[in-house]
C-alpha cells in the first residue's frame, strides 16, 4: 500500500519548499529542546536544593520526567482552519514567561484531532503534519490536507509516518506509538469508563501499546491514580522486559510491572505442572473447595470439653463453643483474624466461671474466706444456717462484695489465654492455619515446591486466612495477554483491585493456557457484572498480509466467528515452509540462523527443544532479547515480535498443548517481516497454505531474502 500523502502535499514538500519547511521546523523543535533544558536546569537545582526532605522525591520525579521526553519531543503539528498552530508533543511546555503553549502535551483534549480528524469530519484542522526527528534534529514532515477530496484511506491517520513505524527494524524492545496512533485505539485510550475496559482484538493490532498509553493518560487526567497506584500484570518477565520501556518513554516511572507469579512474591516456584493440572487449578471451585476446606477445620463438640487450668478442671458446654463459633463466623473475618474472636469468647465464658466461682466464696467480717461447702468453694443455704448457728458473723454489708476489680479480671483472662493447656483446647476447635498446609492438604500433595498454578491458590488460601499482609492494592489494573489469565488468576486479581477499575486487553484466539478463557463474559461477570464493556481493534500494524493470508485457515477452523486483522501493509514476500528429516532438524535450523543477516530473528520451538537448539546455537535457554537471535518457546514469544521468525516442528507445537492451533497461530503472526517453518516430515494440514521454498539447502541465505 502507498503511503497516503495528499498529492498536493508531495508537491509543497519537494524540492527546495520541503528544505524551507524542514528548516522552519528545525527553528521551533531548537527552540522547544531549549525551553526543555531550561526547565530540566531548574529541577536539577530545585533537586539539589531539596535534596534530604520530602520535596526532594517531588523534583526527583520531575527530572525524570523531564529526562524521559528527550526523543521525539515534539511530534506533530495541527493547522487549524482558524488560522492556529498547535504543536503536539510528549508533554506540555510553556514560555517562561506564561502565555499559549509552546508544546502541548498529546493527553489532553485539543490534541485529540491529531489522532482522530479525517478528511471527512476534520473537526477544524486544516492540515495535520507528523515531525520526525533523530534526536534534536528534524528529518521528515509528512503532511496530510484534511480536504474533503484528501485521504484515500480514511481508516489510517498519518499514514506515512505510521508505515514508517511499522516496517522499522525491531530491537527487542517495545517502541511507544504516540506519534502516530490510530483514531480506533486513540478511543480505546481516552475511554471514560471507571469499570472494566476489555480490548479484543487480533494479533499484532496494538492491544498492548494502547493499553500501556492508556495508563499514561490515565495518570495524566485522574492524578489520584498515582497515589493509589498502576499494575501493569503480563504473562512473563520477558514480556515485561520487552515492554519495559514504553511507559518510562512517556514520562511514566511509577507503574508496577508483573506476572501472576511475581504477586506473590513469597512463593517460590520450582516446578512445572501437567496440562490437565493446570486446567483443574484454574478452575473457579477451587476457590469452593479451599472455603470448605478451613471450614472443615473448626470443630464443635458434642460432649463438653474439659479444660485444666491451674489443677482446676474447668468444663466449657457444646453450646457455649457453638455460641462463640458462630459469634466469630458472623463477623465474616478470614480464619485466623475470626480465630481471635472465638478465642475471646472461649476466654471469656472460661474466666466467667472461675469468677463465679471465687465471688462465691463467703467472706467473714474479718475478711477471711471460709472454706466448706461445694467442691468449688460455694456454700450454700444449709452452710450459711450452720455457720450462723455456730456464732460466725457474715459480713453481708461492710466487707467486700466483689474480690477481684477489673485489673484482676483481666488479667485472669491474660492467664488464661497464654495456659498451654487452654490453648491446645482452643487449637483443637479452631486451628490457626497455614496458606501452605492448606493448599497442600487439599491438593493431596506432599510439599516439595509449587508451579506456578499454585499461586493463586495459595492466594486464595490467604485471603481465606487472614492477615494477608502479603498483597497491595491498586487503583487501577491492566492486565495484557488477559484471554491466559484462569479464573483463579482473575480472583487474586480482583482482590489486588477493589475499585475494579481495568483495562484488559487479549486475543481469545491466542489462548494457550489450558486454565485460560474462551469468554470475557464468562471470568469477568462474577466479579463485575455488568460493570465491562468490550472495544475492538480491528487494524494489523504488525502482521505482513502475505503472513496473514497464510493463518486465514486456522482462524477459520478453531475461530470461526472471528475476523482476521486487517493487515496495514504487504511485503510481497510470501511466508515459506521447509521440510527436513528429524535428524537434520537442529543442524538445519543453526543453518538457517547463521544465514539471517536482516534484524533480529526469533525462532520458536517446542519446549522439548530449546535445549538442543539452544547448544547448536550457542545461546542460553532463557530468551536474551538484546540477541540477533532470539530463541523462544510460544509462551515467551507472547505479545513479542521480531522482524523474522523461524518456527521449528510445527507439528509437536500444535500437538504439545490443548490448545496447540492457537499456540501455531501466535507463532505464526510475531514477525514484521519474514516467517520460515522447518518441519521434519510432512508439514501438518494446517500449513498447507505455505508453499515449499523453491531455494537449495547449501544457500541458506537466499531463504531470508526480500
Ligand atoms: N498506531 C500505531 N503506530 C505505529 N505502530 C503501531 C501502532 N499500533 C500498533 N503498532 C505496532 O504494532 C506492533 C504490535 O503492537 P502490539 O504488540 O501492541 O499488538 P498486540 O495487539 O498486543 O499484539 P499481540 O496480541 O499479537 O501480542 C507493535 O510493534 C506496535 O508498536
Amino acid at each position: 500500500m502507498e503511503p497516503n500523502v495528499d498529492v498536493e502535499v508531495r508537491v509543497a514538500l519537494t524540492g527546495g519548499g520541503i528544505d524551507r519547511e524542514i528548516d522552519r521546523e528545525q527553528e521551533y523543535v531548537t527552540a522547544l529542546y531549549a525551553r526543555l533544558d531550561a526547565l530540566r536546569e531548574e529541577a536539577a537545582e530545585r533537586l539539589a536544593a531539596a535534596e534530604g526532605r520530602e520535596a526532594a522525591a517531588v523534583w526527583r520525579a520531575e527530572a525524570a520526567r523531564l529526562d524521559a521526553v528527550e526523543q521525539g519531543l515534539c511530534f506533530g503539528r495541527l493547522d487549524m482552519r482558524d488560522g492556529r498552530c498547535v504543536y503536539i508533543g510528549r508533554l506540555g511546555l510553556f514560555p517562561d514567561e506564561g502565555g499559549e503553549p509552546l508544546l502541548v502535551d498529546w493527553r489532553v483534549p485539543v490534541a485529540r484531532a491529531f489522532y482522530t480528524a479525517t478528511a471527512t469530519a476534520p473537526g477544524g484542522v486544516r492540515r495535520r503534519r507528523n515531525i520526525t526527528t533523530r534526536g534534536r534534529i528534524v528529518v521528515a514532515l509528512n503532511d496530510e490536507l484534511l480536504t474533503p477530496d484528501g485521504a484515500r484511506d480514511e481508516d489510517l491517520v498519518g499514514e506515512a509516518a505510521l508505515l514508517a513505524a511499522a516496517t522499522a527494524a525491531r530491537t527487542g524492545r517495545m517502541r511507544d506509538i504516540v506519534s502516530t496512533l490510530q483514531a480506533e485505539q486513540d478511543q480505546i485510550i481516552r475511554h471514560e469508563t471507571d469499570g472494566v475496559l476489555v480490548v479484543q482484538g487480533g494479533p499484532g493490532t496494538g492491544k498492548t501499546a494502547v493499553a500501556l498509553h492508556r495508563v499514561a493518560y490515565l495518570l495524566y487526567t485522574r492524578p489520584h491514580l498515582r497515589a493509589r497506584g498502576v499494575l501493569v500484570v503480563g504473562p512473563s518477565r520477558v514480556f515485561l522486559d520487552y515492554i519495559g520501556q514504553v511507559l518510562p518513554g512517556l514520562g511514566e516511572n511509577s507503574v508496577v510491572t508483573a506476572t501472576i507469579a511475581d504477586l506473590r512474591p513469597d512463593v517460590e516456584i520450582s516446578r512445572e505442572d501437567p496440562p490437565g493440572l493446570v486446567e483443574l487449578k484454574g478452575e473457579a471451585v477451587m476457590a469452593g473447595q479451599l472455603a470448605a476446606a478451613v471450614g472443615s477445620r473448626l470443630r464443635t463438640p458434642e460432649h463438653p470439653v474439659e479444660v485444666e487450668f491451674e489443677q482446676q478442671v474447668l468444663r466449657l458446654e457444646p453450646r457455649e463453643c457453638d455460641r462463640a463459633m458462630r459469634k466469630a463466623r458472623r463477623t465474616r473475618l478470614p480464619h485466623n483474624q475470626a480465630r481471635l474472636v472465638f478465642q475471646r469468647e472461649i476466654v471469656e465464658a472460661l474466666a466467667g466461671r472461675l469468677i463465679e466461682a471465687m465471688e462465691a466464696i463467703v467472706l467473714t467480717d474479718t475478711g477471711e474466706a471460709l472454706d466448706g461447702g461445694s467442691p468449688d468453694g460455694r456454700l450454700g443455704e444449709a452452710d450459711l444456717r450452720a455457720l450462723a448457728a455456730a456464732g460466725v458473723v457474715i459480713d453481708h454489708d461492710t466487707g467486700p462484695t466483689t474480690m477481684l476489680d477489673e485489673v484482676d479480671r483481666a488479667a485472669l483472662r491474660n492467664s488464661i489465654l497464654a495456659d498451654t493447656g487452654v490453648q491446645a483446647t482452643l487449637d483443637e476447635l479452631w486451628p490457626p492455619l497455614a496458606p501452605e498446609r492448606v493448599v497442600s492438604d487439599l491438593l493431596g500433595e506432599r510439599c516439595d515446591g509449587w508451579s506456578a498454578v499454585d499461586v493463586p491458590l495459595l492466594d486464595e488460601a490467604a485471603a481465606l486466612l487472614g492477615p494477608d499482609d502479603g498483597h497491595a492494592t491498586f487503583g487501577h489494573v491492566v492486565v495484557d495477554e488477559a484471554q491466559e489469565l484462569s479464573e483463579m488468576d482473575w480472583r487474586m486479581l480482583m482482590r489486588r483491585c477493589p475499585s475494579r477499575s481495568m483495562t484488559v486487553v487479549g486475543d481469545l484466539a491466542q489462548t494457550g493456557n489450558p486454565a485460560g478463557t474462551s469468554s470475557w463474559d464468562r471470568v469477568l461477570r462474577p466479579h463485575v457484572r455488568e460493570r465491562w464493556q468490550l472495544a475492538r481493534l480491528t487494524v494489523n500494524y504488525r502482521t505482513p498480509a502475505e503472513v496473514m493470508a497464510a493463518t486465514a485457515d486456522l482462524l477459520a477452523a478453531y475461530h470461526p466467528g472471528t475476523p482476521p486483522a486487517r493487515s496495514i501493509r504487504s511485503t510481497g514476500v510470501p511466508p515459506w515452509r521447509l521440510g527436513t528429516t528429524r535428524a537434520d532438524l537442529i543442524t538445519t535450523v543453526a543453518d538457517l540462523a547463521a544465514a539471517h543477516t536482516d534484524g533480529q530473528l526469533g525462532i520458536i520451538a517446542p519446549n522439548a527443544l530449546v535445549a538442543p537448539l539452544a547448544a547448536a546455537l550457542a545461546l542460553g535457554t532463557s530468551p536474551d532479547l538484546n540477541g540477533k537471535v532470539v530463541l523462544l518457546t510460544v509462551d515467551e514469544a507472547k505479545g513479542l515480535e521480531f522482524d523474522s521468525v523461524l518456527i521449528v516442528d510445527p507439528a509437536a507445537l500444535l500437538g504439545a498443548a490443548p490448545h496447540g492451533h492457537n499456540d501455531l497461530y501466535v507463532a505464526m503472526t510475531r514477525t514484521t517481516q519474514r516467517l520460515g517453518v522447518v518441519h521434519p516430515g510432512q508439514p501438518p494440514a494446517e500449513l498447507s497454505a505455505l508453499q515449499h521454498h523453491p531455494g537449495r539447502t547449501e544457500q541458506w541465505v537466499i531463504y531470508w531474502m526480500t
